[in-house]
């Protein structure tokens, strides 16, 4: 009998604006668009990956630098230092987000390919194990490991990382009516360079607010203050330095602001950007806006979403 797993990973959104390599959130539109890679294995006699979707063509052709192909590696090696026997597989990725869009596009395949391989071979890593893998995976792409983007994506909802102890991702309470509206403009940040192009430090008085930013937001989530939380989402660390890559970046959070917004920011390292609002019709009209005045070809998107709080997903097939 064959079994073909397949595995579903949804975009995210790193630091959140106020949690630097600290917070993410997983996004699921509102629309049922699949905004997040698949990826399908099934037994075969060599390993094998395939890419197709949207995106497949802007990744290169020789799909042993792909990522995927890294994560079976690893698993691999992972599953023979356990003694289980590991076998073959043909993987097929289905590239459906944007290279260095700032949707977590590398942790999407990462957590996709990782997960229907754990649901293959029968679950035989742990939650926190497979959390290991992935931050290890993103640090091989981005120059250093961090969560914000594999942990959402993986575990879903709003993530606060933890380097204490077995639990790498806390979820956070959400604010259940508000709408997260993203738009990717279309062009490629790359996250190493948008990260080598920071301060190496940080002054005391920026260190003061984002210390306190954060604290204050994960008390108003636990409390569901809204405003507060909203209050709290200012970027000291990334955003100074990085807006100067994004064409209409400061245009974009004027409207955003005028028009029902509650915050506004870069989705990890760019060029996508994020608006929350608690208004249905304001989302509408952000999205349109953000449409005709951030988007600059025709590769870019914007969707109305809600935080995924499952995250990734599996299904097996046996035939
Ligand atoms: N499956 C894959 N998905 C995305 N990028 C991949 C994949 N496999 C290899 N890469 C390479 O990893 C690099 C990804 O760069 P980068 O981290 O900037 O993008 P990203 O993960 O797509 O960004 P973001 O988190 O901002 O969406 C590119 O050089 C790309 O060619
Ligand atoms: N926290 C990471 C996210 C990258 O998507 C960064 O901002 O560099």
């Amino acid at each position: 009998m064959a079994k073909k797993v397949t595995a579903y990973a949804p975009a995210s959104i790193g630091n959140v604006s106020l949690g630097f390599d600290l917070l993410g959130a997983a996004l699921k539109p509102i629309d049922g668009h699949c905004l997040g890679d698949k990826v399908e294995v099934s037994s075969a006699e060599q390993f094998s990956l395939n890419v197709v979707g949207r995106f497949a063509h802007k990744l290169p052709a020789d799909p042993t630098t792909n990522i995927a192909a890294h994560c079976f590696h690893m698993f691999s090696a992972k599953l023979k230092e356990k003694g289980i026997p590991v076998s073959d597989v043909a993987m097929v990725l289905h590239k459906n987000l944007p290279i260095g869009s700032g949707l977590g596009s590398s942790a999407s395949s990462i957590v996709a390919a990782l997960h229907s391989l754990n649901v293959f071979f029968d679950s035989p890593f742990s939650q926190h194990q497979m959390l290991l893998m992935m931050g290890e995976l993103e640090g091989q792409i981005s120059g250093s490991v961090h969560y914000d983007n594999v942990a959402p994506c993986f575990v879903g909802g709003l993530t606060l990382m933890n380097h204490h102890g077995d639990h790498i991702a806390l979820k956070l309470p959400l604010f259940e009516n508000w709408y997260w509206v993203v738009c990717y403009s279309g062009i490629s940040v790359s996250t190493s360079v948008a990260r080598d192009i920071l301060p190496k430090q940080v002054s005391i008085a920026d260190t003061i607010k984002f210390g306190q930013q954060l604290a204050v937001f994960v008390d108003a989530c636990h409390r569901q203050d809204e405003n507060l939380a909203a209050a709290m989402m200012q970027d000291v660390v990334a955003e100074p330095y990085r807006k100067s890559l994004l064409p209409n970046f400061d245009a974009s959070r004027e409207f955003v602001m005028q028009n029902g917004g509650l915050a506004f920011g870069i989705s990890g390292s760019g060029p996508t950007v994020f608006a929350i609002t608690n208004d249905a019709q304001h989302a509408e009209k952000i999205k349109d806006w953000l449409q005709q005045h951030y988007i600059q070809n025709d590769d870019g998107f914007s969707h109305i979403c809600r935080i995924d709080a499952q995250g990734a997903d599996a299904s097996t097939i046996i035939a």
